[in-house]
């Protein structure tokens, strides 16, 4: 597959990474305004680094676009006449509809809207995936990209923003989720060291066990929670203290947030 990834940024990197982890690209460009910081690529032979839209596009099969929100439409007007019959273009531009990417290169186009989140970089990101009608054609391509670097599901358009939150966004949610755990463990004794080393698996632990168990999270509660013990004063104490419901508060805000960028 040659790939281009168009806006080599946060997201952009670490798609790039997941795909050259594993082993996804027989060649990759990627293309951002200042390529200095992007230097250690090259040590890949396979991966060439320009800041020309153009070259990367015709060059290219697989094309995905992670630029913000603002670019997206100038850059894809500057390499519309490129495009051709088997071009597979992904956008993981947030708010940027199918339709508005029809009305700019066509609805003849495959064209995929992915919403993945930085773990893509290690092989774990959950990625969320939409198509218009000709795209259809190419979303178990798209889902075979992702798979290799997480999981992949296919939803409706209209979740797309929503997924946005949980998937994306929720990397920084469950890092500070992580973070606090640290802080309580090194009031607890822990140095800063081992207490994120404690607090990251014990995460990587309740997720697989979900994962694996395919069991709902309360009945693994109930499974830790021994009667008059302390994980149950602990969970009540931190629902006394809103936990749940700040949670969802947080991810509406968010989703909020999404809804007036987009509109704006
Ligand atoms: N950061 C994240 O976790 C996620 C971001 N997204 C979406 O992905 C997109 C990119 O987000 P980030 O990576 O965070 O932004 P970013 O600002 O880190 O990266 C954008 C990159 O595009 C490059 N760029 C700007 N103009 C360009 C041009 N004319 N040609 C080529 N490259 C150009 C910039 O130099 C920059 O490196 C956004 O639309 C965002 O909504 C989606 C999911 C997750
Ligand atoms: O914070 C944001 O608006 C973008 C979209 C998802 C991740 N970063």
């Amino acid at each position: 597959m040659k790939i281009a990834i168009i806006g080599a940024g946060n997201l952009g990197l670490s798609i790039a990474e997941g795909i050259l982890h594993s082993g996804g690209a027989t060649t990759m460009h990627l293309t951002r305004r200042n390529t200095a910081s992007l230097s250690h690529f090259e040590e890949y032979g396979n991966v060439h680094i320009g800041s020309d839209n153009r070259a990367a596009v015709a060059a290219s099969d697989i094309l995905i676009f992670a630029v913000q929100p603002g670019h997206f439409q100038q850059i894809l007007e500057s390499v519309a006449d490129l495009l051709h019959d088997n071009h597979v273009i992904i956008s993981t531009i947030t708010g940027f509809s199918i339709e508005r990417i029809e009305q700019l290169i066509g609805s003849d186009r495959y064209i995929i809207r992915a919403m993945p989140n930085t773990a893509i970089s290690v092989g774990h990101s959950m990625t969320c995936l939409c198509a218009n009608t000709a795209g259809q054609k190419r979303l178990e391509l798209a889902g075979a990209i992702f798979n290799r670097m997480g999981h992949s599901m296919v939803i409706p358009e209209a979740r797309m923003q929503a997924a946005t939150v949980i998937c994306a966004s929720g990397i920084a949610f469950w890092m500070r989720l992580i973070r606090a755990t640290t802080q309580g463990a090194i009031q607890l004794g822990f140095d800063a060291e081992e207490a994120q080393k404690l607090a990251m698996h014990t995460c990587r632990g309740a997720s697989e066990l979900l994962i694996r168990s395919g069991s709902h999270p309360e009945a693994e509660i109930d499974r830790v929670t021994t009667p008059m013990g302390c994980t149950i004063e602990g969970l009540n104490e931190m629902e006394h203290q809103g936990l749940s419901s700040s949670l969802i508060r947080g991810i509406v805000s968010s989703y909020d947030k999404i809804s007036q960028i987009r509109k704006g």
